[in-house]
């Protein structure tokens, strides 16, 4: 189903006096627009703060969920003490900072190695992660193919996983997603037993919206891309920015 056939989410005041609600808000492409490069984001001058002071009205129930590592997040808003999951749900952390699960290894040096040799060779602009490494095409699409053929050889190799997003492909350590991210968040308190709603723009956000939608709650889609599971779709950062009163 495309963006343009879902409507509007319910208005979150009437949300919020409905019941407990449990918010997971993706990064890139959600609560920032899109940039040419990884840190050339515009980030709204009081995110960080109104973020913050959103953590507060949901009575900690809020989570950053990104594909960025934590330590990049907080590069660009700042310290955070609010709970958030980085690397695509390899890295949970509650609003104090306590992990939840194993903190993931980065890429084995070698074929990080071999990684950047190729990002260099064939022109992708590699962001070396700390969980990971991610091969960017923004500047060239027609790199798309061979891209994704060097990381799957690389993913069998190194026993990897891939994600995909918007003129990314990126090799991370096996298991975790962003719905893994939000089933372990909703295992503890304080968002246990509260209506999960994932809000997100991307691919790896469609794991995110699913697990939400099987908890009871369900998917604000950022933009347009299908298939989907939201059920409610929200047309640029600008207007989640809006619907949350930030
Ligand atoms: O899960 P997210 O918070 O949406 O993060 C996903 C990836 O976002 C970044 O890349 C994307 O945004 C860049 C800046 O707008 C853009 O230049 C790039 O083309 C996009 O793919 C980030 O660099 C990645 O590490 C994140 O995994």
């Amino acid at each position: 189903m495309s963006m343009q056939n879902l409507p509007p989410p319910p208005s979150f005041e009437a949300l919020l006096s409905s019941q407990d609600i449990a918010l997971f808000l993706d990064f890139d492409g959600t609560l920032v627009e899109l940039a040419e490069t990884p840190d050339g984001i515009d980030v709204p001058q009081h995110l960080a703060k109104n973020l913050h002071a959103l953590f507060d009205r949901l009575n900690g129930r809020l989570a950053l969920v990104s594909g960025r590592a934590i330590v990049d997040l907080e590069q660009h808003l700042g310290p955070l003490t609010i709970a958030k999951a980085g690397s695509h749900g390899g890295d949970c952390r509650h609003a104090d900072g306590k992990n939840i699960g194993k903190i993931p290894k980065g890429l084995p040096p070698e074929l990080l190695a071999r990684v950047a040799e190729f990002a260099e060779r064939r022109g992708f602009t590699l962001e070396d992660k700390p969980h990971g490494a991610a091969l960017h095409y923004r500047s060239d699409p027609s790199l798309e193919e061979e891209g994704v053929e060097f990381a799957q050889a690389m993913a069998e190799e190194g026993d990897l996983d891939i994600k995909r997003g918007k003129c990314v492909i990126e090799l991370v350590g096996r298991g975790a997603n962003k719905g893994s991210a939000l089933r372990g968040f909703m295992e503890c308190a304080p968002f246990a037993g509260a209506m999960p709603i994932f809000v997100g723009d991307d691919i790896t956000d469609e794991d995110g919206m699913r697990a939400a939608r099987d908890m009871g709650g369900f998917g604000v889609l950022v933009g347009e891309r299908e298939p989907t599971v939201a059920k409610y779709g929200l047309a640029s950062p600008a207007a989640v920015h809006h619907w949350l009163e930030l």
